[in-house]
């Protein structure tokens, strides 16, 4: 299938885990991607995994904690494709930690990467489909925290909370200009984020336990709603989080 043919699409922090999975099932829909995170030889080996696939990828580095590198990821890939249709705010971290030892340092760093980058990418994402006036996509990476509290989790939840608030007042400024604006929010997915906590003995097993679906979620599950939401299919849906969760949030 092609569904994203001729569009243009950035993933931020796709150079592995969610965001990775979401970059190659957009190249595999036809879309010019924009594979991007903080290493550079990431960012082309999985553009180049595009492009071995018949796809259109280009890496572009980006601490989306920056603003001069959120605007260079911007100005570098209208350079390239003049144009931008569909963006995933993808890029996240999360520090466990008791929420009485938490240092101002911790707070900072998870604010700086989930809520400014995910923030001034958007703003970014937003002048620009403004200026080209053919609507857009923009698609915030969400949670089940931003619904339910997680233990040792406190100063990741907020920012999750904060990223549901965001693309609820997004979506109501930029729907006059035909820009649609949700999230995702997924469950426990088995990636690179959570291994330090699921190595623990018996976490994995727990967590399982508690997933109505009976196992973990794979990036590959998240990909086909990051297709729907980028796809015109969605042009009524706005101010939204889908949640792909495998039930937990049914619970
Ligand atoms: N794995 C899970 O269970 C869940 C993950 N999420 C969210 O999904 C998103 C992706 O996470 P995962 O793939 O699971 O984790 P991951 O750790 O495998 O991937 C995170 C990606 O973000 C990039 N990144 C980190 N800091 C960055 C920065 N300053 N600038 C640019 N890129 C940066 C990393 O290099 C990596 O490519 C995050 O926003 C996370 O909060 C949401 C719910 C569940
Ligand atoms: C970091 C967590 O393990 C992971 O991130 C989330 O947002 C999910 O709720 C998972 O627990």
């Amino acid at each position: 299938m092609s569904r994203l043919a001729g569009k243009t699409a950035i993933v931020t922090g796709s150079t592995r885990g969610i965001g990775k999975g979401i970059a190659v099932r957009y190249g595999r829909e036809g879309a010019n991607v924009i594979v991007s995170g903080t290493n550079a030889e990431l960012c082309e080996e999985v553009a180049e995994s595009i492009r071995r696939e018949g796809g259109s990828a280009i890496g572009i580095v980006c601490d989306v904690s920056d603003l001069d590198q959120i605007n260079r990821l911007y100005d570098k890939t209208l350079e390239k494709f003049g144009e931008i249709n569909i963006v995933v705010n993808n890029a996240g971290i999360a520090i466990f930690q008791p929420f009485i030892e938490v240092e101002p340092e911790t707070v900072r760093k998870i604010w700086n990467v989930n809520l400014f980058g995910t923030f001034f990418s958007g703003q970014r994402a937003a002048k620009e489909m403004i200026r080209q006036g053919k609507g857009g996509k923009i698609i915030n990476m969400s949670s089940i925290s931003e619904e339910v509290g997680t233990a040792d989790l406190t100063q990741y939840a907020m920012t999750k909370g904060g990223i549901k608030i965001m693309t609820k007042c997004m979506a109501l400024e930029l729907a006059q200009y035909g820009i649609n604006v949700n999230a995702i929010g997924a469950g426990v997915i088995d990636t690179d984020i959570s291994m330090e906590e699921f190595s623990k003995p018996g976490m994995r097993e727990e967590t399982v336990k508690r997933i109505p679906w009976g196992r973990m979620g794979e990036p590959e599950d998240l990909a086909g709603t990051a297709v729907f939401l980028a796809h015109e299919d969605s042009d009524y849906v706005t101010g939204t989080t889908v949640y792909v969760d495998g039930g937990l949030l049914a619970m």
